[in-house]
């Protein structure tokens, strides 16, 4: 199986700062990533290098086969999609949706005078349905719940077919239901073996869908485990990611921790 991520030994620092410290990981065709750790153990930092628009401080960032540094990387970012805070904060909020979809074809937020083919259109429209909110269509993205907006980043991160996906907390401040019904459509989209490889950052195990097959772990910018999600998730690395004593239960496909009380 090939191989789309290749970070070895990599670490960023920024204002004296190590916001990752000496981290290698690997994701292969095919699999299905969950990134788990508390606030501030450089998630987001990590994204921001897969999705190419971060380099190393020190080590080697290869993404689809393409070192960081070495290649372009505005050929390279529309091969990979990102939906996280920072790339919601910069959609105007009086665009259409239809429109923050189908500008993911050009990776700009704000429709200007680009021209997009019927294709284009087309692809956006199924994406709009395939996410469960062709009915939003004509709304103002500003003017959408929380869990409709993570829809339609959803749906902008897959405009352009791409062969990397990662979704930076695509659960945040969403309600039980709507929550629910993001990990069903991540559980469908995980299963799908027409799906690219997907990355999914989160803070909380419950937020796992099934289907994904491999877990990192971060700590203040380490690496505590990389590698199967049935064999990582465990009450030793939970304790050790998060820093207090946890224990983690799997049952019906799903995760679930709590503070060990004895
Ligand atoms: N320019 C910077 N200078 C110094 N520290 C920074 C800088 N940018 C980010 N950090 C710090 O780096 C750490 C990692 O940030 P990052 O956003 O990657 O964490 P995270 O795991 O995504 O956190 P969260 O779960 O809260 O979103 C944080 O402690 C943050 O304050």
């Amino acid at each position: 199986m090939s191989v789309v991520l290749d970070l070895e030994s990599v670490s960023i620092v920024r204002d004296g700062a190590t916001l990752l410290d000496d981290v290698s990981w690997q994701v292969r065709e095919g699999e299905r990533w969950v990134v788990l750790g508390a606030n501030g153990a450089g998630k987001t930092t990590l994204m921001q290098i897969a999705a190419a628009h971060l380099h190393p401080s020190k080590g080697r960032a290869e993404i689809l086969g393409e070192t960081l540094g070495r290649t372009d990387v505005f050929e390279l970012r529309p091969r990979i999609g990102l939906a996280s805070a920072a790339t919601a904060e910069r959609i105007p909020p009086g665009e259409r949706i239809e429109d923050v979809v189908l500008t993911a074809a050009y990776a700009i937020s704000g429709r200007w005078r680009e021209r997009y083919d019927d294709m284009d259109e087309g692809r956006a429209a199924d994406l709009l349905a395939a996410f469960g909110i062709k009915h939003l269509a004509g709304r103002r993205f500003g003017t959408l719940s929380e869990g409709e907006r993570k829809r339609v980043q959803l749906a902008r991160s897959m405009m352009t077919d791409p062969e990397l996906v990662l979704l930076d907390e695509p659960a945040a401040g969403l309600d039980l239901g709507s929550r629910e019904l993001l990990v069903r459509d991540l559980a469908g989209l995980a299963q799908d073996p027409t799906s690219p490889v997907l990355v999914l950052v989160t803070h909380h195990v419950e937020e796992i869908p099934p289907g994904f097959t491999h877990v990192l772990l971060l700590r203040d910018g380490k690496a505590v485990y990389s590698g199967p999600l049935n064999e990582g998730l465990t009450d030793a690395n939970l304790t050790a990611t998060f820093d207090v004593p946890l224990r983690v239960h799997h049952a019906a496909d799903r995760w679930y921790a709590v503070l060990k009380m004895d």
